[in-house]
């Protein structure tokens, strides 16, 4: 008997482009969602979208309230649930990089609301995706939570900010070249689920990032429409998948681990670039694809070693050694590499 069901949550209205901020109510009130805003930021994106979304709000007559958060715990999500109780929001808004915007959603999530994303840099996937990351004890990966209902992208905003912020979240796009073949690979050695649209779809926006790598650059509003679009895209692979697997493998593993074992060294999209890197050198050895991945993530201003991250070489080794440790997930790190193997692989891909 034929037992597979699927279900597939994306977001509902996704606005990308030149000051579609302005355009906030209006893909609000298009979605029907009623009710007071409480639009979640942390301090820089406050002032240049978050007071912006308030007064749009306000105008509106919704009588908008903003709480300000500065790290991505469990505790600020616990302050974000009390302030949305306390205001009865009818739903939340967040403001800001990947911290803001995961805080948002894991509230809305608990209170069983609607959230809408606002992106004021292309950070990372996380931007647009319906997982949540905020460490806990031992994790430090996503979990799975409801998607923004509209994601609202203005690229003037992004393509304002701190271009390491746009690099990283192109690191995190071509780490996908990766993350399909551990999908793959697990597949293969055990039978873990996989969905050829998802692979195919994440697969195809890295290619598509790289073969734009010319357009990508500081300055420019149209790289941050070309990076959001592919985050976007990189979004939707995993809702369609239902987990992160189609844009995270050894790699995201080795950037979970550099997280715990020395948080906030370098943003997580530089980190899972140079673990690509060495994971497509243990997936198909030295003549391999590891250095068109290097390739590209030099051709975009991505850090390509370890001294590039500002992190030393005797944690990095720790953390391919004990990468795969992080999560329950099957990747090429198997069941984790020795400390010689390490050393090696970071060795002749130059990472270290
Ligand atoms: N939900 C998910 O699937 C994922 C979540 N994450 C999580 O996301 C977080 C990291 O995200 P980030 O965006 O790097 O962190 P973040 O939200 O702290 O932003 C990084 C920095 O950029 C600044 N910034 C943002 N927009 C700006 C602008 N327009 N102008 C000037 N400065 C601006 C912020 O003030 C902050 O200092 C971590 O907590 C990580 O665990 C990471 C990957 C995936
Ligand atoms: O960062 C992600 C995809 O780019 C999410 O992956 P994780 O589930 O490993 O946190
Ligand atoms: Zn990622």
């Amino acid at each position: 008997m034929f037992q597979k069901t699927t279900w597939i949550r994306l977001p509902r209205n996704v606005l990308v482009g030149h000051g579609v901020l302005e355009d906030t109510v209006t893909a609000v009130e298009e979605l029907h969602l009623a009710g007071r805003p409480l639009i979640v930021t942390s301090p820089t994106p406050r002032e240049v979208a978050g007071e912006r979304v308030a007064e749009l709000f306000a105008a509106a007559g919704r009588e908008p309230e903003t709480v300000v958060v500065e790290t991505a715990s469990f505790e600020a999500v616990e302050r974000v649930i009390e302030a949305a109780d306390d205001m009865e929001a009818g739903f939340l808004v967040g403001v800001g990089g990947g911290k803001p915007i995961d805080i948002a959603k894991m509230a809305a999530d608990h209170r069983g609301q609607g959230f809408v994303s606002v992106p004021t840099a292309a950070s990372h996937d996380g931007i647009v995706s319906g997982r949540g990351s905020v460490p806990e004890k031992d994790t430090r990966h996503s979990v799975a939570a409801e998607p923004p209902l509209a994601v609202v992208a203005d690229t003037e905003i992004i393509a304002d900010a701190p271009w390491r912020l746009t690099t990283a979240g192109c690191a995190d796009i071509i780490s996908n070249y990766t993350a399909v073949r551990d999908w793959n690979l697990a597949r293969r050695l055990q039978n873990v689920e996989y969905s050829e649209y998802a692979g195919a779809l994440s697969q195809m926006t890295a290619e598509m990032l790289v073969e734009n790598a010319d357009s990508i650059k500081p300055g420019l509003e149209e790289s941050a429409w070309i990076v959001v679009k592919a985050l976007v895209s990189s979004g939707v692979a995993m809702s369609i998948a239902g987990s992160s697997r189609p844009a995270s493998g050894a790699e995201h593993l080795f950037s979970h681990r550099l997280d715990r074992l020395v948080p906030d060294a370098a943003l997580h999209g530089h980190q899972v670039g140079v673990g690509s890197i060495i994971a497509a050198y243990l997936q198909d050895g030295e003549k391999g694809m590891w250095r068109d991945i290097r390739t590209a993530l030099e051709r975009i201003g991505a850090p390509t070693t370890a001294e590039e991250l500002g992190i030393d070489e005797s944690t990095v080794i720790e953390a391919l050694t004990t990468a795969h440790e992080i999560r329950d997930r099957y990747t090429i790190l198997g069941n984790g590499m020795s400390e010689e193997a390490a050393r090696e692989a970071a060795r002749v891909t130059g990472v270290i």
